[in-house]
């Protein structure tokens, strides 16, 4: 299996008045080509700061402090601006939060379009087809072209984004929250849609979310991120069916479902923290309803499920398995 994109000892973290606060700690992963992962965790968890790591995108006061971030073979984080330039849209594009309130308020929809295709140096003429494919693809109608943004509702403004970043037919694809704002049913339909062009085209793509329903629905693979770091990732059969990590135990079982009575076992209380360089422990178990002394102590590795594409850092699986039941 070839990786889309591997990971390796990637330390973020922001500058601020006093100082530097590490927000992702030594993530190690790497993505199979052709899949969709995803990845959860709450608000703060570092998501979008990783994205943005992987990207090579991050900005002042965010820095990336360590790592390597390996795309096709490169180190995307040793590359100059120009060759970033050149792979990005083309190769890889990453669709960030809000990114369809930043298409431009004064320009039609073609001319965006085009100002991609040239930015590329791209045939605009020769690259009709190609928007017109991708525009039937997230389904929409061709006439969006001579649209200002503001005429478009807020699913077909993200409908358009994710056709631009389609259009030059990108082998990874990146979404941050790509249906923030859209109400539920238009979000659950782009998504869906998402996932029927990924199985044609076949691109890789890394979807961050904190709606985990949806994520479960349609990703291959996921991870949990809990305070900059993966608690747990893997095949999602294998994470729905045998959750190794109280975090994505918990959250999984706080999804209300219709017609399944309300769960009534332990409930993931408190909030979410960020990343704790003096804390030696777990970063989880200041609200981990199954830890026991050591969890305070003692930072846990990484470890595999047995016979599964699925791995976890929890010092107390499969015994907080045991004392659920
Ligand atoms: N521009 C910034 N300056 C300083 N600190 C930041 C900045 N952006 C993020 N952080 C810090 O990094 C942490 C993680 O932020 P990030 O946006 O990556 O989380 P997230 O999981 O994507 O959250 P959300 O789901 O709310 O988007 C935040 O809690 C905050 O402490």
């Amino acid at each position: 299996m070839t990786n889309a994109i591997q990971v390796e000892n990637l330390t973020v973290g922001y500058h601020w008045e006093n100082g530097f606060s590490i927000i992702i700690r030594d993530l190690n992963l790497s993505i199979e080509e052709g899949i969709i992962f995803g990845i959860a965790g709450e608000s703060g968890s570092g998501k979008s700061t990783f994205a943005q790591s992987i990207y090579n995108s991050l900005r002042y006061p965010g820095e990336i402090e360590s790592g390597r971030v390996y795309f096709k073979g490169n180190d995307l984080l040793k590359m100059s601006k120009n060759e970033l330039r050149r792979i990005r849209a083309v190769n890889m594009t990453f669709i960030p939060q809000a990114a369809m309130n930043a298409l431009n308020p004064v320009k039609r929809i073609g001319d965006q379009f085009n100002d991609i295709l040239e930015a590329h140096g791209k045939n605009i003429v020769e690259f009709q087809q190609n928007i017109q494919d991708v525009l039937k693809m997230v389904r929409l109608p061709q006439e969006i072209l001579h649209n200002y943004p503001h005429e478009l509702s807020g699913g077909m403004r993200q409908r358009t984004v994710i056709a631009m970043a389609l259009v030059l037919s990108p082998e990874l694809v990146i979404l941050d929250e790509p249906t923030t704002g859209l109400d539920v049913l238009v979000e659950h339909d782009i998504l869906v849609d998402l996932k029927k062009i990924q199985r044609k085209k076949g691109f890789t793509m890394i979807m961050i979310t904190h709606d985990l329903s949806i994520l479960y629905e349609i990703s291959d693979q996921l991870g949990m991120m809990y305070a900059g770091e993966l608690t747990e990732y893997g095949d999602r059969e294998s994470m729905i069916k045998s959750s190794a990590h109280p975090y994505n135990y918990l959250l999984l079982k706080s999804i209300p479902r219709i017609g399944v009575r309300k769960y009534d076992g332990i409930r993931l209380t408190g909030n979410p923290s960020n990343y704790d360089e003096n804390f030696k422990g777990c970063q989880f178990s200041t609200r981990c309803p199954y830890k026991t002394f050591e969890c305070e102590l003692t930072h846990p590795e990484l470890k595999k499920v047995p016979n599964e594409n699925h791995y976890y850092r929890c010092l107390r699986y499969p015994d907080w398995v045991r004392d659920e039941k």
